[in-house]
């Protein structure tokens, strides 16, 4: 797919209809795969829990509100390939009216304002029960006359083993991401979730060692998983890790936890409700730390830390938490990148992982406006 001009060109003629679609590639596949839907396709449910016996493409929000509803595009034209979604005769397509534009992402804060965010969080948690939160950021950066279909091609070039996407919806926006997470995906009769968290810099020789702020701050998202487990009644799982995971510029700390699908089988939707925002995402205790971040962050982080896959279509569920993303708006891209404070953070090395996280868009994006 990587190779493909003429791709690269049908995307860009797709977008400039403007109809709703999903357009992706599971880690490690060289195979896009597309869900176009008709408006009347779309479905906005009310919560997380009202999945449960639902089929599509899910673009879930961090929290659902007005102006980020969660959306499942329910199955329209499906196609797997490139060559299956270039045969796709674009006339039939309607053209869509322009979407309303999200409000201004004035919310772009300095060096020095982040660090001292940071350096106010450590306190906070020095002096509470709060273990660890994430704290994010908004990244602008200009837009050219580049094409979008080159940039999705070159991003899945440059980080093959990430979830690769490009999505386009009314009330949800444009928006492009390639994200190493798992929040739960099927594999036959096997459910797979994953903690990731910690983070440092790619190395070329693969030797990692893991300092101990990292190795807590992953160790924290594993219990909650194991607590939403334990409310479930799953067992047994089986765990593989903690091992490195490379992605981009960067390399995490990642468990994967599989589990019998048939542990779940009525109730899905409620188990992604319960498991969702995690503590790779949100912090520790949950409820402390959702609140802690509603103070100290001053944008919406929209669906940045929400989740987004195939739910169900064609049996299968392959959601990623939605990270390494960017909002595509007319003049510019937003992109959101954050990292885990715990007590032994240090402001400085957490303003350049959010730097680092950002590398994975900003050199796609880069390389095509250089072309
Ligand atoms: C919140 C982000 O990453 C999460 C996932 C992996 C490692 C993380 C970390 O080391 O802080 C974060 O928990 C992001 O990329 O914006």
């Amino acid at each position: 797919m990587t190779e493909s001009k003429d791709f690269a060109s049908f995307i860009d003629k797709l977008l400039s209809k403007n109809c709703p679609f999903a357009l992706w590639a599971v880690p490690g596949s060289n195979i896009p795969e597309i869900l176009i839907s008709c408006n009347e396709e779309l479905v906005y449910p009310a919560q997380f829990n009202k999945l449960n016996g639902q089929e599509g493409f899910i673009f879930a929000p961090y929290h659902i509100e007005e102006n980020t509803p969660l959306v499942l595009l329910k199955p329209g034209i499906y196609k797997k390939g490139v060559e299956d979604i270039m045969g796709i005769g674009l006339g039939q397509i309607q053209n869509e009216e322009k979407y309303e534009e999200p409000g201004e992402h004035s919310f772009v804060i300095s060096q020095p304002e982040y660090l001292t965010d940071i350096a106010e969080t450590i306190a906070e948690i020095k002096r509470t029960k709060l273990a660890k939160v994430i704290v994010s950021r908004l990244i602008p950066f200009q837009r050219q006359q580049e094409s979008l279909g080159e940039v999705f091609l070159q991003l899945h070039r440059q980080t093959p083993k990430a979830f690769v996407y490009l999505v386009n919806l009314p009330k949800a926006g444009l928006w492009m991401g390639a994200t190493p997470e798992i929040l739960l995906k099927s594999e036959g009769k096997t459910l797979e979730t994953v903690s990731l968290a910690g983070t440092q810099s790619r190395r070329n020789d693969g030797d990692y060692m893991w300092h101990t702020k990292e190795i807590e701050e992953q160790a924290f998202v594993s219990r909650y998983l194991l607590d939403v487990f334990y409310k479930f009644n799953i067992h047994p799982y089986y765990t593989q890790g903690p091992e490195t995971l490379e992605s981009g510029k960067v390399a995490h700390l990642s468990t994967s936890f599989r589990f019998a699908a048939k542990k779940l089988a009525f109730n899905l939707g409620d188990f992604i409700a319960e498991l969702h925002p995690t503590p790779a995402v949100c912090g520790y205790p949950k409820s402390k730390a959702a609140k802690f971040i509603s103070q100290v962050e001053k944008h919406n982080r929209r669906y940045y830390t929400g989740y987004l896959g195939p739910w169900r279509l064609n049996g299968n569920v392959g959601l990623f938490v939605n990270l390494r993303c960017m909002e595509i708006l007319p003049q510019q891209y937003v992109l959101y990148s954050g990292g885990g404070i715990t007590a032994r953070s240090v402001p400085e090395d957490e303003w350049e992982e959010t730097n680092k996280k950002a590398t994975t868009l900003l050199s796609a994006i880069e390389a095509v406006q250089n072309r």
